[in-house]
């Protein structure tokens, strides 16, 4: 019982077989849990029987087999060998250049298609027979994207930082998994940033092209010097710390603006954290470095400009949109900004004869930013990684829109995961008529403090619980809540503390569903008057503990039949019996009662589903009250 579970919470799971993985780092480590693994694609969940370490998959959405589209824009589509169809490889499209060393990584788990400059056309077309996608900036990955993938789509993953080209909602919508490569190119894209400021101050790009045209210019080329200006780090992340340690080391006073940065961390580097307006006013210099949201997006603009110093530089390796483009080309014609420094771009790239672009005072490069062969190779082995994890079906750590639960507590979690879905599993279908579930009340009751217990694992597990078996929708960790939230369904968590042990992450989780009618009207607690089951843990298995007001005590293993009867002598021999003519094995039984020769629930559980004949003679059984077959 381990992180394959979660893998279906995390909508990444797409059942890849046990094979070899690269010897490096996390791929070698990886490559060791695959190998311990068997691959059984089931509904969805996981089963630990005899020891076996089980892999569950997506259902029907998960391994697939594709054939690879040849007649697209392909730069190389690899031929698909019979061995390859044979161990079932999940097949992943590389729809923009990405490093051999990433390359090499994928094709150890996955088909790889690396097919580039594909329209947005050819890339819907494509989309439905690909589990993964990776991409640059260069791709725009739309809703259309993700509707045309028809849920066959698990994981995209960005090779870079910015994912502003990818429709996250969309992806969050359909429960794709977004991971980006956030560190790899951190230092090229830092690196690239200082060029452009010392290129923009010695005029080194003009000076060279007029050079190159013949002419010797030493009095129209004169700079501007760096020692001693004050430079303002517009975004003060991963890149904007390392420009500002480059900028220290150039002799300039560093200012930052980053409304989330630490205070600690840019005193440690020697760096004044300032408000927006204070940096523009202060700055001789100004480097871009947040990301492209709606907040940020256009925020340096005419209003912006007006608050500068006069005879400003800029320099944007960020995102274009960031900028407002008509806005720049009017400040630097007016002499507010004297040089801009450009390597990205609102479109990109941009039209023909673009003002900016062809702005005298500009100096541009078109996205060059993470372009070094050092941060192409990294990129293309923390994305190869990313993507690979997600497909062997771990939580990744650069999820962009799922929440990010650390490996350990994954394993600790992994049977309370399993008890969670069963146990959203069972209660929905106890629930009759058309009502519909709408108010769903979980309790957990644990010994540990409220921070100490990340229940949205949990959480989205009951959700998918409850919502897959009488829905198509799919559910995991990206998208549980929003679905949830789409179906009107509210889910209300309460933890409860215990004197237990704190080493015990929960003794019970119970589900609750409130203001419905139950097929098995003893499911619905005389205390709350919802339908309520309870579940526990013991040696790793999970259990249900109790059904409305009756303590029972069965593996969740297995469907079970839930029989409330008069309790009596000779009721277990007579349904073992009429369970056993069928062939029908009991795995499991137990029987509830409040106090001897009154009304009892048994809970039995079984290996095969009993044919409608066999549930009827048992509902023929003069003692038996009700019962109903619940299926896991
Ligand atoms: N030109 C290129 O090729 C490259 C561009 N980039 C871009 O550079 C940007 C920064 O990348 P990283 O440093 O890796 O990201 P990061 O996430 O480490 O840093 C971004 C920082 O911006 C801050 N921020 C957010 N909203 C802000 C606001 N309104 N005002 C000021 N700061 C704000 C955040 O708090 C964060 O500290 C991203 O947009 C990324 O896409 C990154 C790599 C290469
Ligand atoms: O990582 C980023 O955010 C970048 O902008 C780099 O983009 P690229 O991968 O070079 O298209």
């Amino acid at each position: 019982m381990e992180t394959a579970a979660m893998a279906a919470a995390a909508g990444s799971a797409v059942g890849v077989a046990a094979k070899a993985m690269p010897k490096a780092g996390a791929a070698a480590r990886r490559d060791c849990q695959l190998a311990s693994r068997v691959s059984i694609v089931r509904d969805a969940g996981l089963v630990s029987k005899a020891g076996v370490r089980t892999r569950v998959s997506v259902g029907a959405r998960s391994v697939r087999v594709a054939a690879v589209n040849s007649s697209s824009a392909a730069v190389a589509t690899p031929s698909v060998t019979e061995s390859e169809k044979a161990v079932s490889k999940p097949t992943v499209l590389v729809a923009e250049k990405l490093g051999a060393a990433g390359i090499e990584l994928l094709e150890k788990v996955a088909i790889v298609d690396c097919s580039y400059n594909l329209s947005n056309e050819d890339l819907c077309a494509k989309i439905s027979q690909c589990d993964a996608l990776i991409v640059r900036s260069g791709t725009k990955v739309t809703k259309e994207v993700f509707e045309a993938s028809k849920g066959r789509l698990k994981v995209v993953g960005r090779a870079g930082v910015g994912i502003d080209n990818v429709d996250l909602q969309a992806a969050t919508e359909v429960g794709c998994l977004v991971v980006n490569a956030p560190t790899a190119n951190t230092v090229a894209a830092a690196e690239h940033g200082i060029s452009l400021l010392t290129a923009m101050a010695r005029n080194v790009a003009q000076a060279s092209a007029s050079m190159k045209a013949g002419k010797w210019q030493r009095n129209k080329w004169v700079g501007v010097s760096l020692v001693e200006k004050t430079l303002a780090v517009m975004g003060f992340g991963k890149v904007g710390s390392e420009v500002a340690r480059r900028a220290k080391g150039l002799g300039m006073h560093v200012i930052a603006h980053d409304p989330y940065a630490s205070a600690e961390r840019a005193k440690a580097l020697g760096v004044e954290l300032v408000s927006f307006d204070e940096a523009l006013t202060r700055a001789d210099f100004i480097s871009l470095h947040m990301p492209l949201t709606p907040t940020t997006d256009k925020i340096f603009n005419d209003e912006s400009f007006g608050k500068c110093k006069k005879g400003v530089r800029i320099i944007n390796v960020a995102r274009g949109g960031v900028i407002d483009e008509p806005a720049l080309v009017r400040a630097l014609d007016a002499g507010i900004v004297a040089q801009a420094a450009l390597d990205v771009f609102t479109v990109e790239p941009p039209k023909e004869g673009d003002a900016l672009v062809n702005h005298e005072n500009v100096i541009v490069t078109p996205h060059l930013g993470a372009s070094t062969m050092e941060a192409q190779e990294g990129v293309a082995v923390e994305i190869a990684e990313a993507v690979a994890g997600a497909l062997a079906g771990e939580l990744s750590a650069t999820a962009v829109n799922a929440p990010m639960v650390p490996a350990e507590v994954i394993t600790e979690l992994a049977p309370y995961v399993t008890l969670a879905e069963r146990l959203g599993r069972l209660a929905v279908q106890l629930v009759s008529g058309g009502a519909g579930v709408k108010q769903v009340k979980v309790v957990y009751r644990s010994a540990r403090a409220d921070d100490d217990l990340d229940t949205r694992l949990l959480r989205a597990m009951i959700t998918k619980g409850l919502i897959e078996p009488v829905s198509s929708a799919f559910i995991n960790l990206v998208n549980a809540d929003y679905v949830a939230k789409q179906r009107g369904l509210k889910i209300s968590e309460e933890r409860q503390p215990t004197d237990g042990a704190i080493e015990v992450p929960l003794e019970t989780i119970t589900v609750t569903i409130a203001n419905v009618e139950s097929k098995f009207a003893s499911a619905i607690s005389e205390q709350n008057g919802a339908i309520t089951l309870e579940g526990k843990v013991k040696d790793g298995v999970p259990y249900l503990s109790r059904v409305g007001s009756f303590s029972v005590d069965v593996s969740l293993e297995d469907s079970i039949i839930l029989c409330r009867q008069v309790d009596q002598p000779g009721m277990i021999g007579k349904v073992g019996s009429i369970l056993g003519q069928e062939n029908v094995n009991i795995s499991f039984m137990s029987v509830g009662r409040k106090s001897p020769r009154q009304h009892a629930v048994m809970a039995i559980g079984v290996d095969e589903e009993p044919s409608k004949a066999t549930l009827q003679k048992l509902g023929e059984i003069p003692a038996v009250e009700e019962f109903v077959f619940l299926k896991l």
